[in-house]
């Protein structure tokens, strides 16, 4: 909690002068109700409502004045809490990014940046003010009717305002506040399941399993209902038990000042205010409800907030004028809990403006050799190299700018193709665009589009067929003028003559390429071509060598 108030500290301010205007609000709150119950009392005895009619005016409208102001602040306060939070939230993942998502189960990471964040703007929007007033009105409410209608009139209200205050928040606590703990984890497991189902929508409905998985989505719901059930019992209990004693507190403070022989219009006056006290106390109620939420969700952004980067940022800004050599240093590197290392003592070097190819089988450890040149990760031992130096030396932003990777998995946002491929690059000209359109064998198709440019790609480029969401990638990674070209298996939805035309552009431009594929004709292209079986290089070399060796042929036949 300490840490949250202190990344939330521009609030703090006005959120005190919220808390003040809440102490106004509510004391005038209960005054007026004093005053009303008062003046009718004393109407009905025909003592019609004298001075009790401009007090009232009085009070009313300063009790409005107070409510808007508070309502005001709250608001100020609520939404520059959301503010905060998120950016807070948002900056500290982008760096850990794209590590996180991966190791992140699906859906679990937008519903802390949403309904977490959400929860701790409660704590501030909600809580803190009601709480603090709860917990100064009615003591002093206690004080001042005990001045005005004697201490005996005022003890069983006392006694209820202690108990309201001291006892009924705690009853429960800790079993809610267990069960929230699991109710949230049963919500993690269903934001994961639904968003499965949701990805997973063809494949689910295309194998008949959509009643078995609503099935699971129905018994996950059941869990997270019962599971909350605790804590709505105990919300439940709480509630009843403030009714209860806001009754018994103003039917005994009525009761009490009649026997005392307090006059008819000051045993009104109490009675009514302690009604109106407990309307207060319900912000300690509503706190306790709220606490075991927002408690969790604080930890929840905590520990997101607080996980190491996977790789720590260089010193030195990468500027290359041109392509520059890339070298794998014995280089071996395991999964977090995979029982065999993806890569072992891996070796390759790559000379500059060079066109290496990494073939092997599903699971061999490419697309891995692939991540740890984007360092996306650290190699467990051995270096990764770039010109010699370690790529740890330099910043991951000017890294990224002279190294760019293009996947088999093509990520387009819901925007018009020049917005899609000049993500990295907004700013390049129409000219610049349209070049590495061309160099992607894109260009011709999108000037015969209707719109052209401003053509809108659909929700994950689903206007688009698979061949030229592709290209629209390779597109715009090669605005970014990359030094270093990472291509994992980029041409898989590409015929075989699309395919030999884009490669024949790509060997004029200057730059490294290390590229993974599963192609035989692919790697006719390459100066250097690397087996991979099990992490472990099988054969090197250029393919003339690899090809005299016969290894190629016989790795292809056996592993592809
Ligand atoms: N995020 C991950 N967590 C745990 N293990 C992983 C992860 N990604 C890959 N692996 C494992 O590491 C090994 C190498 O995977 P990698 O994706 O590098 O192979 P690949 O040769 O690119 O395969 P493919 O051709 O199918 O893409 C595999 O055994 C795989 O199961």
């Amino acid at each position: 909690m300490r840490w949250l108030t202190s990344q939330t500290r521009p609030v703090h301010r006005p959120l005190f002068v919220s808390t003040l205007l809440r102490i106004v609000n509510l004391s005038l709150d209960v005054v007026l109700f004093g005053l009303a119950a008062a003046g009718a009392v004393s109407s009905v005895q025909g003592k019609g409502l004298g001075s009790y009619l401009p007090a009232l005016v009085l009070v009313a409208m300063a009790k409005a004045a107070a409510y808007y102001l508070e309502q005001l602040t709250g608001h100020y306060v609520a939404f520059k809490a959301l503010e905060l939070l998120r950016t807070m939230v948002f900056s500290n993942l982008w760096p850990k990014a794209p590590a996180i998502v991966g190791a992140t189960r699906s859906g679990d990471v937008l519903a802390s940046l949403t309904r977490d964040v959400d929860r701790i703007e409660v704590v501030y929007a909600h809580t803190f003010a009601p709480v603090v007033s709860a917990l100064v009105v009615p003591p002093v409410f206690v004080v001042g009717a005990g001045l005005a209608a004697g201490w005996q009139a005022v003890a069983i209200p006392a006694a209820c305002v202690a108990l309201a205050l001291t006892v009924v928040p705690f009853v429960g606590l800790r079993a809610s506040m267990r069960a929230t703990r699991r109710t949230l984890e049963l919500r993690r497991e269903l934001a994961h399941h639904v968003t499965d189902s949701v990805f997973g929508a063809e494949e689910i409905i295309g194998y008949g399993r959509q009643l078995r998985r609503l099935e699971e989505t129905d018994a996950l719901g059941r869990s997270i209902g019962q599971s909350a059930g605790t804590a709505r019992r105990a919300n439940a209990f709480r509630r009843g038990a403030n009714v209860f004693l806001a009754l018994a507190s103003s039917i005994g403070a009525a009761a009490v000042a009649t026997s005392q022989g307090c006059s008819p219009v000051t045993v009104a006056a109490l009675a009514a205010g302690c009604l109106r006290l407990f309307e207060g106390l319900r912000g300690v109620e509503d706190a306790a409800g709220y606490l075991d939420h927002s408690l969790a969700a604080a930890r929840r952004l905590w520990e997101i907030c607080h996980e190491p980067p996977r790789v720590a940022d260089g010193q030195e800004t990468l500027e290359l004028a041109g392509p520059a050599e890339v070298s794998f240093n014995g280089v071996s590197y395991t999964y977090a809990g995979s029982p065999a290392p993806a890569l072992s003592d891996f070796c390759l070097d790559v000379a500059a403006g060079g066109h290496a190819v990494l073939v092997g089988p599903s699971g061999s450890g490419k697309t891995t050799a692939a991540s740890l040149l984007l360092r996306y990760d650290d190699p467990d031992a051995g270096e990764v190299l770039l010109g010699g130096t370690p790529l740890s030396r330099y910043t991951l932003d000017s890294l990224r700018r002279c190294i760019v990777g293009v996947s088999q998995k093509c990520e387009l946002l819901d925007a018009s193709i020049l917005e899609n491929v000049t993500l990295g690059m907004p700013d390049a000209s129409e000219e610049e665009v349209w070049n590495a359109l061309e160099i992607a064998c894109l260009a011709d198709e999108v000037r015969q589009m209707p719109d052209g440019l401003a053509t809108g790609v659909g929700v994950a480029g689903r206007e688009l067929s698979g061949g030229q969401a592709q290209r629209l990638c390779l597109a715009r990674a090669l605005l970014m003028r990359p030094k270093i070209l990472v291509l994992d298996e980029f041409t898989a939805n590409l015929n075989a003559e699309l395919q030999s035309k884009v490669r024949v552009n790509l060997r004029k431009i200057p730059c490294t390429i290390l590229e993974i594929t599963h192609r035989l004709d692919a790697v006719a292209e390459a100066d250097l071509v690397l087996l991979l079986d099990r992490g472990r290089t099988v054969a090197s070399g250029p393919l003339d060598a690899i090809e005299s060796e016969g290894s190629l042929r016989d790795f292809f036949t056996k592993n592809l």
